[in-house]
Formats: C-alpha cells, structure tokens, sequence
C-alpha cells in the first residue's frame, strides 16, 4: 500500500474520531494547517490574489423585491431575476421583508452552536448524513482529495422540523424556518414568471416542502492560501438561499474567473442549484460556487437554506412547457433520492453529476 496514502487516511480517521472538528484543531493552538487539509494548486487558482469583481462589478446583481406585490413592479423584478438566473446563476435579494436583527440572531445561534463546550456538542457528531441533526466537519472528507477549513450544523428544517433542537439555537433556529419559507416561496415564484410558468407551477410540485439547513462555521485558518473553506461546488437542491455574515470569502465561477459574493448588509443571497437547472430545461444555471478559507480572527458564519422536494422518490425532469422542437429536452428525468446519493457520494464538484442526466445533442 502506498504509504502517503496509508498515512492520510489514518490522519482522517483520527481528525474525525476526535469529533473536534476544525474549531478543535484551532482551540489546541496550531499554527500550521495539517496535510490533509492542503489543497492541490488547481483548487487554489485565484486563492490569496485579488478576485476580478473589481472589474466586474454587475456581474452579480443586487434585485430590490419591495414592489413584488405591485402589478407595475413585478415583471421588472421577474425580468432581473429570470436574468440573473440564466446569466450568473446568482443573484443577492434586498427588502424582503425580513429584518437585519432576524439575520444578527440566527447568525449568533449558530456561532454559539459551534462555539458551545465540546461536550456539549460531540454527541451530535457523525459521519454518515442520516440524521435530523447532525454535526459534521466536511460531508465528502472520505471522498476529498483535501479537506476544507469548515465545520457544519446540518439539519433538516421540512417537511417536519425536529423535535429535538439544540437548545442553544432552537428560537432562532424556529424563527429562521419561518422567513426563510417566505423568501424561497416568493423567489421560486419570480423564477416560475421568468421561465413562463404559472407562478405556483414549483410550489404545487411540493418543490419548495423539504428544505435542510447548513449552519456553517470557517474559523479562523493560520494558513488560508493553501486551503478551502469550501470546495468549489454546485447546490444538489432546487433553490440555496444563503445568509452570510460581512466576513467575505464566498466566489462563484464566471466563465474563467472566480468572482467574489460581496457581503451586502440586508442581503441575502440566492442561487440556482442542480434541480432547477434540470427543471428549468438548462435554462437557469445552478452556479459553482466555493468559499475560501477564513483568514480573520473572527469566525465566519454562513447559514444555507436548501430547498428540495419533498417527494424524493418521484421523477423531476424539464417542464413540459419548456420542451419544443427548436429547444428539446437537455436531461432525462432523475428521481431526486438518485440526485442526492449520487451527489453526497462523491468529493463535492461541479457540474459532474449532472453530467449523467444530459441528453446528447440532437444536433
Ligand atoms: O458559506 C457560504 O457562503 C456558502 C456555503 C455553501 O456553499 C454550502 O453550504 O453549500
Ligand atoms: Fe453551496
């Protein structure tokens, strides 16, 4: 066997029996980032220089939903998102109608989640996925070339919210759910006009019933241009709507460049994920995205609301409607339960597994 192979596994192994995760790493004083956690160059283009957004400063676009319920406002609104949608893949959300103090209380839930006693803690940790609640340091560390400078909160918000929340974080946790259901309903809407549909056309697919939340917390990392907060990825959901705090670190691929998320204060961010794109017939892009590794002293916090089907087990394929001769379908229809296993058993990656559901090209 070969032996750097041998050794990185039992480095796994022992990072995750520790049940720590990389806030444990961080609270025992390193001030080197061990090996397995050192990405390979390709991972790292464009980590440590100066991101292109300089340049670029449209690209992602900043949509003021305050006149979605006016008929003379609307469709604009449709046409910015819809657009962003098939451009970017992403775009950030203004007055939508939930508070900065919402955002400050569930974004220090989750920082004192993570920062609670271990003991506290560990029992929620795991490997597998299977849980309602769990506590994980990098879903795909058996699958991963490299590991990336992050611990998550997992848990499932819908169809049915636990029982059992921390109690560190229940209320807040219970609040979010409730907003956070709000925002994905109307924005899912806009993106049903701006592909033609009837506005609950997703909503009476029970598109928008399951949804799972990744708490996430990026300490701070002593050595952040050799590694990853996250990996570069796509969303396996329909629909990600993403809190972040003012740290910075999020990027998504735009043609060749990596293209910072500026945190904009009241924002929230929303990106296309896999499902969509199929269902949109490759119309919206579900958007690579990564985040780097966090190099301030302080932790930063991201919390990710994905929404999903709750009918795992059913076929979801392109739309009827948006099937015609000039435009054919781009993807056979996949049950969401093969999207999901296909997805988390892998290392977290592009546009890869969806791959595997492309039709060929008539032409
Ligand atoms: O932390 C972020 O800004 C993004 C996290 C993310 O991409 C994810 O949880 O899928
Ligand atoms: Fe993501």
């Amino acid at each position: 066997m070969n032996t750097e192979l041998f050794d990185r596994a039992q480095e796994i192994k022992k990072f995750d029996d520790s049940k720590l995760g990389v806030k444990g790493l961080v609270d025992s004083g390193i001030t080197s980032i061990p090996q397995i956690f050192v990405h390979p160059p390709e991972t790292l283009s464009g980590i440590g220089s100066k991101s292109t957004t300089e340049h670029k400063p449209d690209i992602i676009p900043i949509i003021d939903l305050s006149g979605a319920d006016s008929d003379l406002l609307r469709p604009t609104i449709v046409e910015k998102i819809a657009h962003a949608s098939r451009d970017v893949g992403l775009f950030q959300v203004v007055n939508h109608g939930v508070g900065v103090e919402v955002f400050d209380r569930v974004l220090g839930a989750i920082r004192a989640f993570h920062e609670q006693p271990a003991e506290m803690k560990t029992p929620l940790y795991r490997r597998d996925l299977n849980g309602d609640i769990i506590l994980i340091s990098n879903v795909d560390l058996l699958y991963s070339k490299a590991a990336s400078w992050r611990d998550t909160l997992r848990l499932k918000l819908a169809p049915n919210l636990p029982e059992k929340l921390p109690d560190i974080c229940r209320n807040e946790i219970v609040e979010w759910n409730q907003h956070v259901a709000q925002v994905g309903e109307l924005v899912m809407g806009l993106l049903c006009e701006g592909l033609g549909l009837e506005t609950d056309r997703m909503k009476e697919m029970s598109l928008l019933e399951g949804r799972l939340m990744a708490g996430q917390y990026y300490p701070f990392c002593p050595q952040p241009n050799l590694t990853m907060g996250v990996a570069a990825h796509t969303d396996f959901g329909v629909l990600t709507v993403l809190l972040q705090d003012q740290t910075g670190g999020l990027q998504i691929k735009y043609g060749e460049d990596w293209v910072d998320v500026k945190p904009v204060p009241g924002a929230l961010v929303i990106n296309v994920a896999d499902m969509l794109q199929i269902m949109s017939n490759d119309e919206y892009k579900s958007v690579e995205h990564r985040v780097s590794a966090n190099s301030s002293r302080k932790p930063r916090i991201s919390i990710a609301v994905f929404f999903e089907p709750s009918k795992k087990d059913n076929l979801y394929g392109p739309f009827p409607e948006l099937i015609s001769l000039e435009k054919p379908a781009r993807f056979r229809s996949v049950k969401f339960s093969e999207h999901v296993q296909r997805f988390f058993a892998k290392e977290l990656g592009g546009q890869s597994v969806m791959d595997s559901y492309r039709l060929p090209s008539k032409k």
